[in-house]
């Protein structure tokens, strides 16, 4: 975890010009794209204290070439880093699977096989009063598992913003909002955001667990449900969703597909 920690961070450190050729307001598939504030900067209002750098992870043989290859051993440790953190993933998956009563294996597969990394790179900041690190929001996953070593993300618990202090070789684990689609609602996904802060440079490593192909099927799963427990969602494509969540912001995205 420190090595893929330290790659991440010597990436961000790196001279803006052997960063630029990655700079992209687009997600894309072919090459890693590196961001500031959000990856459509001029379609957002209001701008993140943040710069980002995503690409894919899965699977890591063939996703790769697309990584950036500098720091030199980015690729290297990154991919270990991948190999573990889908490990991890589909193990808290399927231990999810098992206390919601559904059938052995049903999130491997479709469901849980697009990977994408997210490095959040937030500068320290003059001011934290007038910026946010990243607003409020749900991941769009299944999971996101969270790499931080350095105070900043905050949860929504019970009407308050409570802050999720990094413990020492400990991963974050986050419903996404397909975890409560397939739930029925009982794992909530998880309203969270990060601040700023003027001491120090934070450094967040994000793994998203997501369907790959877009024509996946989301709904609630047939196991949890029963006669005093109906669909609370109707069924919808991931990328029905993506494309919904991309029109609206926030918790109106799963709205619209609320029974
Ligand atoms: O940087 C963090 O602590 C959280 C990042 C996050 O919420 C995200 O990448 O979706
Ligand atoms: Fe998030």
């Amino acid at each position: 975890m420190e090595g893929s920690m330290e790659v991440c961070k010597e990436f961000f450190n790196l001279p803006a010009e052997e960063k630029e050729e990655y700079v992209s307001d687009e997600i894309s598939y072919g090459k890693a794209w590196l961001y500031t504030g959000t990856v459509k900067y001029d379609a957002e209002k209001n701008q993140n204290w943040v710069d980002g750098l995503g690409h894919l992870c899965y699977p890591v043989e063939e996703t790769i070439n697309s990584w950036p290859n500098k720091p030199p051993r980015y690729r290297e440790v990154i991919a270990e880093y991948a190999v573990g953190s889908k490990k991890l993933s589909q193990m808290i998956l399927e231990l999810i699977a098992q206390g919601l009563g559904l059938e052995k294996g049903y999130f491997a597969g479709k469901l849980s096989d697009g990977h994408t990394l997210v490095v959040n790179h937030y500068p320290k900041c003059p001011d934290p009063s007038l910026t946010i690190g990243l607003k409020e929001h749900h991941d769009p996953t299944v999971l996101t598992t969270i790499q931080q070593n350095v105070c900043g993300l905050h949860l929504f618990v019970n009407g308050k913003w409570l802050a999720v202090d990094p413990l020492p070789n400990a991963i974050f684990v986050i419903n996404g909002y397909q975890l409560e689609v397939i739930s029925n609602g009982r794992l909530k996904s998880a309203l969270h955001r990060v601040v700023t802060n003027a001491e120090a440079d934070r450094t967040t490593i994000s793994y998203f667990i997501n369907p790959g192909d877009g024509e996946s099927v989301i709904e609630p799963a047939k196991a949890v449900l029963s006669d005093g427990n109906p669909p609370k969602f109707r069924a919808f494509t991931y990328s029905e969703f993506i494309k919904k969540k991309m029109e609206v912001d926030g918790e109106s995205a799963l709205a619209a597909f609320r029974l």
